[in-house]
């Protein structure tokens, strides 16, 4: 699996819509989050799930850690893939792998100033039990791990790339000015965005959904 573009943060079926017009691959729904409040309610990620053709994926994002409960919230929603954005112990991670071995599972790096080696033992211990690495942002000011609109330092999502038996997805901060140069920094597999496609009212912008969708799709091209 390479070359793949995901964007986080659908908040409705129109949203979805001009995502999958614009030849993204995997749409992102943020819920149960512990920071702020849901872009959309659970029945209705359930129903824009539920019409996702196979040609694209809907993926869950949450914090949520405990195998049990992951495996029923995905149940709940009718998605096959989880993005786990919370601390979520390499026991669970493991439990999830026995309890529900056909669930598709991203797990977070979230990238500090000086982390690197705690997130490279991280990509060491969850390998075996995870499909995907996605290497994200981290805010001080707000403690923010995730649509943070910030990029990081590019070298640590490299380095994580280099170490990583699985797969890497690299979000934080990609635009559509930046995710060419991301792509040939990073050599990630996939790449994600959510706060910089979004237009003044945080609503996504189809123009720069289509302009982020050639921009990455050309930078996978160059680096194959
Ligand atoms: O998407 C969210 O609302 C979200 C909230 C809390 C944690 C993670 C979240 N999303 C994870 C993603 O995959 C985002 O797209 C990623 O953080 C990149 O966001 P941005 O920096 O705004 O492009």
């Amino acid at each position: 699996m390479r070359g793949m573009i995901q964007v986080a943060g659908v908040i409705d079926q129109a949203e979805a819509d001009l995502i999958r017009e614009e030849g993204v691959d995997w749409l992102g729904f943020a819920l149960r989050l512990p920071l702020r409040n849901e872009d959309l309610s659970e029945a209705d990620a359930a129903a824009i799930i539920k019409a996702i053709q196979p040609e694209h994926r809907g993926v869950v994002i949450t914090y949520l850690t405990d195998a049990e409960e992951i495996r029923g919230f995905c149940a709940e929603l009718g998605v096959s893939a989880i993005q786990l954005h919370g601390d979520v112990p390499t026991a669970q991670l493991r439990a999830l792998r026995d309890i529900a071995p056909d669930l598709y599972v991203l797990k977070s790096l979230v990238v500090k100033a000086d982390n690197i080696d705690e997130l490279a033992k991280t990509v060491g211990e969850a390998a075996d039990w995870v499909d995907m690495f996605i290497t994200d942002s981290f805010d001080p000011a707000t403690g923010a791990k995730g649509a943070t609109g910030r990029p990081h330092d590019w070298s640590v999502s490299a380095e994580l790339v280099r170490i990583s038996p699985r797969p890497l997805m690299l979000a934080g901060g990609l635009t559509p000015a930046n995710v060419a140069t991301a792509i040939n920094r990073v050599r990630p597999a996939a790449v994600d965005a959510h706060t910089g496609l979004e237009d003044a009212t945080g609503r996504k912008d189809r123009l720069k959904v289509r302009q982020f969708v050639a921009e990455a799709r050309r930078a996978f091209e160059e680096i194959a």
